[in-house]
């Protein structure tokens, strides 16, 4: 795959990043990263590999660095933070200057908390950026708008009605919708900043059903502050406080038996 990614145009040797032999397993990796917004230092040293076709959760308090963090792994906050450090991607660090962030946007996608569809067709949210991209065939558009749909676990719900108002859809439907939209792309990573925070308990556990689903194909990374959501579909989980990740394992073991205190805390429901 690495020999087709080009995201700059060129690949110069200085972006080679020299990664132990489990290399094919790590679809994402921190070095250092460090945000400020102004003077205040909001994310210090992050260190983070995430493994490809595993779910990642990242938990914490309210302000503890979460969305900081999982927002710069796609450049979300260049315009209002500066980021410090290495994100490595496919052997290129996708935080340096002269990365084409609108195509990195491509392999690394990202969901919201709240559901962002545009006030457009069912098909025309996920066809948008395709045809920006160039796509035009009709039939290989209906294709990925159907497999897309699928995927998102949507397309029963919706396949008679593709040319209905996105915005007529219910808070959890327009999730998928906006999750749907985020994979047409056919990136290699899903960011998702609390995808089902703002949604009844049904539709929350549709989304992590579709999760677990998407991660057969897909490299994902949630911030959550549901410790049961993360403790049921993630595979390793990151635990932030005070802009420095604390702890970081497999799920299981930040749940039964963490090694910080603080985290036993958190986990426990001590503080949060
Ligand atoms: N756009 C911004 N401008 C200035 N400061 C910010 C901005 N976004 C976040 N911060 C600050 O950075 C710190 C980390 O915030 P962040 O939103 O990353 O935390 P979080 O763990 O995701 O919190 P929550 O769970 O409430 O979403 C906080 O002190 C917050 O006030």
């Amino acid at each position: 795959m690495a020999a087709g990614l080009n995201l700059t145009g060129e690949q110069p040797d200085r972006h080679i990043y020299h990664m132990n032999e489990n290399e094919h397993e790590i679809a994402l990796s921190t070095k250092d990263l460090q945000v400020y917004y102004g003077d205040h230092l909001a994310l210090q040293d992050a260190d983070l590999s995430f493994e490809r076709f595993k779910i990642t959760s990242l938990i914490g308090a309210s302000g503890s660095g979460k969305s900081t963090f999982l927002r710069s792994l796609n450049r979300m906050n260049d315009d209002v933070a500066t980021v410090k450090g290495n994100i490595m991607y496919r052997g290129l660090d996708i935080n340096s200057q002269d990365i084409d962030v609108y195509e990195m946007r491509k392999h690394i996608g990202m969901v919201f908390q709240r559901p962002n569809p545009f006030a457009k067709s069912i098909t025309d949210n996920i066809t948008f950026a395709l045809k920006q991209h160039g796509m035009r065939d009709k039939e290989k558009l209906a294709e990925v708008v159907e497999t897309s749909l699928k995927q998102a676990a949507l397309w029963d719900e919706v396949k008679d009605d593709l040319k209905n108002s996105a915005l007529s859809l219910s808070g959890g439907q327009q999730q998928r919708l906006v999750i749907a939209r985020a994979i047409a792309m056919k990136p290699d990573i899903l960011l998702l900043d609390e995808p089902a925070s703002a949604l009844d308990p049904i539709s929350s556990a549709k989304i992590e059903d579709t999760l677990m689903e998407l991660k057969k194909q897909y490299t994902i990374i949630i911030v959550t502050h549901n410790m049961q959501q993360a403790s049921r579909i993630s595979d390793y989980t990151a635990f932030f406080h005070t802009g420095k990740v604390l702890e970081y394992d497999l799920t299981r073991k930040i749940f039964t038996r963490p090694k910080v205190q603080m985290t036993i805390d958190y986990v426990n429901g001590n503080f949060g």
